[in-house]
């Protein structure tokens, strides 16, 4: 079984680096049939050295694993500069209190604009268009680097700094919105080939979050207070060092609410 647990987990790990890789392949039509960079034959031996059987619940892994797993990594690791403090009566927290939890969304918000787990999103140009002055041929692939936008000195304030603060105004609410509305924050794409999993990972995330901030108090492994933010390379930005912290048991959990 664990045997079978690393292979899935070393499987999606090389899928999501090597498609995230500058492939020559791709660009230069001379080495189209050329493997130059091993790319071709590495995916071929995972290919090969990885049939099995799947289950239900491997697939259901395969689709929450990777990019909402990494996401809840980065909301942790970004965590340890900052006390959560969420106030009101001791219950632990369910999907619906999400709502009522203003900050919660923030801190997402905030890693997502940090860390995009989809860096890049790729467009190809069905006829030529001038967009901002550019002639853009047709058939021309085209990347937003969503990554770049979300740092982005014009649009930020202090853009390095882990504020999730930005994302508070007065009534409680974050305007701000992360599903492609708003074009200085497009961790999920936009427009008819956005993410159709949003909701779906926004919702895993924040209860994820929320019950490990409510139950455990979370300690760095060695005792070191802040985190090494690098990140590795791949098309889901995975953590360049892996995180290793320890929960401990809080006797009563946090109130959230
Ligand atoms: C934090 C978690 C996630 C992030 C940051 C994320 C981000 C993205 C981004 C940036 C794209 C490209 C959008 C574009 O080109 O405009 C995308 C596409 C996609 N995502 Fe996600 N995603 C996440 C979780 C999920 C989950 C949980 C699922 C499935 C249950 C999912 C399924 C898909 C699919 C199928 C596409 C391709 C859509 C298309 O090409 O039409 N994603 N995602």
């Amino acid at each position: 079984m664990k045997k079978e647990a690393d292979e899935i987990r070393k499987l999606v790990h090389d899928v999501a680096e090597l498609t995230g890789k500058f492939n020559l392949q791709d660009f230069i039509w001379f080495c189209k049939n050329l493997d130059l960079q091993g790319f071709g034959k590495r995916l071929k031996d995972n290919d090969e050295s990885s049939e099995m059987k799947l289950t239900r619940e491997n697939i259901k892994s395969f689709i929450l694993y990777e990019e909402t797993l990494i996401y809840v990594v980065h909301c942790i690791y970004l965590l340890f500069s900052r006390a959560v403090e969420l106030p009101g009566k001791s219950r632990l927290v369910e999907e619906s209190d999400i709502v009522n939890l203003p900050y919660l969304q923030a801190i997402v918000k905030e890693t997502l604009r940090l860390h995009p787990t989809g860096p890049m999103i790729v467009r190809e140009s069905t006829e030529n268009c001038t967009i901002n002055g550019y002639d853009i041929p047709a058939r021309t692939r085209l990347f937003v680097n969503t990554w770049a936008i979300g740092r982005d000195p014009n649009h930020w304030e202090n853009p390095l700094e882990f504020r999730p603060e930005r994302f508070v105004v007065e009534d409680g609410k974050s305007q701000l919105d992360v599903r492609g509305q708003h074009f200085h924050l497009l961790p999920f794409g936009s427009g008819r080939r956005s993410c159709p999993g949003t909701s779906l990972a926004l919702n895993m995330v924040q209860a994820t979050l929320s019950a490990m901030i409510q139950c455990f108090d979370w300690k760095l492994s060695g005792g070191g207070v802040t985190a090494d933010m690098e990140e590795g390379p791949g098309l889901t930005l995975p953590r360049a060092h892996p995180l290793i912290c320890v929960p401990v048991t809080r006797l009563n959990p946090l109130p959230l609410l």
